[in-house]
């Protein structure tokens, strides 16, 4: 299947990033990251002092940053205005930060048509909120990621030195609520995607879930009739 792309969606902490590098590594695809192309324009908005709190200063600078993602899954890199930002995207002011600048449609307009460059050629796994049903509608395979708040909480937790779970989970309920209810592109599982629950899975068990789908559509694409990708990732787990 040339030109393949899969589409990763599903809130913070369900396996995204992860399980889309470990499938990107297993089939020799490309891999990118759109969740740190918004914390990048965050990152850059707070660098800047622009006023979050005026979603009219945020779409007026959003045209500003240049901002370079690169697609190995091995070693994902990002850059804005040539500084290596892969570091302070991921400190907690950023974080907390990012859901706000993300709803801004103007950074979304800007970073949605970043996103289809990249991912035009093909042979690349795609992770975010709004691929499958957005950026990548005609993606090949679609996944949508869940696990229950508790178990995103710990995953999360786990990585962040000092913080408890109940800390965790209480920051992702609140970036869950703004990613999900605001008015361009909300979170929400895309026609076609294939939910796949992860919270009692190890993450080889949810990457082995994935290729096993992809698998089903080249099936499917093939001579002979298969069942759709849905039927075959219950069957197996
Ligand atoms: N199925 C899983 N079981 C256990 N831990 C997982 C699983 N999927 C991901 N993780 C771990 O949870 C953390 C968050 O995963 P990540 O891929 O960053 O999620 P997301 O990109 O959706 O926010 C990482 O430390 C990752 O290793
Ligand atoms: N395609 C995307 C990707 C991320 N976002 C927003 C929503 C998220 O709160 C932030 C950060 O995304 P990221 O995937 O890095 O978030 P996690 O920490 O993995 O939850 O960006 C988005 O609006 N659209």
């Amino acid at each position: 299947m040339t030109g393949l792309v899969v589409a990763m969606d599903g809130p913070s902490g369900s396996g995204k990033s992860s399980v889309s590098r470990g499938v990107a590594r297993a089939l020799g695809l490309r891999y990118l990251d759109t969740g740190a192309m918004y914390r990048a324009m965050t990152w850059w908005m707070l660098q800047q002092a622009v006023d979050l709190a005026d979603p009219a200063a945020i779409a007026a600078r959003a045209g500003e940053p240049r901002i370079v993602s690169g697609t190995d899954p091995d070693g994902p890199e990002i850059h804005v205005d040539d500084v290596d930002v892969a570091e302070p995207i991921r400190q907690s002011d950023v974080t907390g930060a990012v859901s706000v600048v993300a709803a801004v449609p103007e950074v979304r307009a800007r970073l949605v048509a970043l996103q289809r460059e990249i991912a035009g050629a093909g042979d690349i796994v795609v992770e975010g909120r709004d691929i499958g049903t957005v950026v990548c509608p005609d993606a090949a395979v679609k996944v949508y990621l869940t696990a229950s708040a508790e178990a995103r909480a710990q995953r999360r937790s786990a990585e962040v030195a000092g913080s408890t779970v109940e800390a965790q989970q209480a920051a992702m309920a609140k970036r869950d609520i703004l990613d999900s209810t605001r008015k361009t592109d909300p979170l929400s599982m895309a026609d076609g995607a294939v939910e796949l629950d992860t919270t009692a899975l190890n993450l080889e068990e949810v990457i082995a879930a994935v290729l096993r789908l992809v698998e089903a559509r080249r099936g499917s694409e093939g001579e002979h009739e298969s069942p759709d990708g849905r039927d075959r990732i219950h069957e197996r787990t």
